[in-house]
């Protein structure tokens, strides 16, 4: 069953074009990643979902979540929305938490909203912090923030994510700040969770190996459009797109220890600079003269001109 549609979704923020056509289906309990490079739109396609979008912003296509379209929800439905249905897990834990209440106020303020009363509210959120592998959680509730260190942090922010038991996780480079070790703990937990409870989770990362170890399907972003979609599984045998290309040849695993890590060629593009045929045309090293002047249609798992030869 699909729980999230985006359809032809457009996205312009003070007419400057930052997302164009972006299709994309989330079925109930599926992973997908979205990656691509810095400023592709990744982070504004995730905030579409929940219409967290800066002012100036204006919309077009569709978002639908179990069938309602998002962008006509009244506030009420919206609220709702956010607060139950949807739990989201950004880069920074200390962006998120306020910093002068305790871990407990944190956790069991939604469910308090929600008319659970206090005891049962914090026996939940005891109960959701050892699920993450938070250990001493009764003491943990009294802490602030800042008594936390950032991974412990972040495992607090997924605690909270799962307490409303949410049918979708939006994860937006959930591990960016946090050191290698800790980056690995709190992606299984995180990928550990939605398992056991079937929720879906749309997940943000630069990484494509992290995304293909954690998600069902990857989707790749590059100047504001979708151009690939394909298996996790098959991200190496499948990807056909010169851009997946480009990324899966400029990881750091994919060179040999001591040699020179390989970069995209040429610079990124925005979906305000993109050239008027295919997004990539400028540094793709197989564009012809159609690739330039066409945009190319998104057909079977991607938009390119060349899958046929390539
Ligand atoms: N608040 C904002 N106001 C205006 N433009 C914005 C705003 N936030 C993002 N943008 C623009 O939207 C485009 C897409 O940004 P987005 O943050 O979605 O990219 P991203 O792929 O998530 O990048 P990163 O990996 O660096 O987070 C960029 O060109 C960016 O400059």
């Amino acid at each position: 069953m699909t729980l999230l549609t985006l359809d032809r979704l457009a996205l312009a923020i003070d007419g400057r074009p930052v997302l164009r056509q972006v299709s994309l289906d989330v079925a109930a309990g599926e992973a997908v990643g979205l990656v691509g490079e810095s400023g592709s739109g990744k982070s504004m396609t995730v905030k579409s979902v929940v219409r967290l979008l800066p002012p100036g912003a204006t919309v077009g296509g569709t978002v639908r979540f179990d069938g309602a379209d998002v962008h006509a929800l009244n506030a009420a439905g919206l609220r709702r929305m956010r607060s139950r249905d949807v739990a989201m897990v950004f880069q920074d834990p200390r962006a998120v938490v306020n910093p002068v209440r305790t871990v407990g106020d944190f956790l069991t303020e939604v469910l308090r909203d929600q008319g659970m009363p206090r005891g049962a509210a914090i026996e939940k959120a005891v109960r959701s912090l050892s699920e993450v592998g938070v250990g001493d959680a009764g003491r943990r509730l009294t802490q602030r923030p800042y008594e936390l260190s950032g991974g412990l942090l972040q495992r607090v922010v997924i605690a909270a994510a799962l307490l409303t038991e949410p049918r979708l996780i939006l994860a937006d480079e959930p591990t960016t700040a946090l050191d290698v070790t800790t980056q690995e703990e709190v992606v299984a937990i995180l990928d550990e969770q939605r398992r056991l409870r079937g929720t879906a989770l749309l997940f943000i990362t630069h990484d494509l190996e992290l995304a293909a170890a954690v998600c069902d399907r990857i989707a790749v972003m590059y100047a504001g459009e979708i151009v690939e979609i394909l298996p996790a599984a098959r991200l190496h045998d499948d990807a056909r797109h010169p851009y997946t290309r480009a990324l899966l040849a400029a990881r750091p695993g994919a060179v040999a220890p001591g040699q020179r890590l390989l970069t995209v060629p040429g610079t990124p593009q925005s979906a305000l600079t993109a050239p008027a045929g295919c997004v990539f045309a400028d540094r793709c090293p197989h564009a012809e003269a159609r690739c330039r002047d066409e945009r190319p249609v998104f057909t079977g798992s991607a938009a390119c001109h060349l899958l046929e030869v390539l």
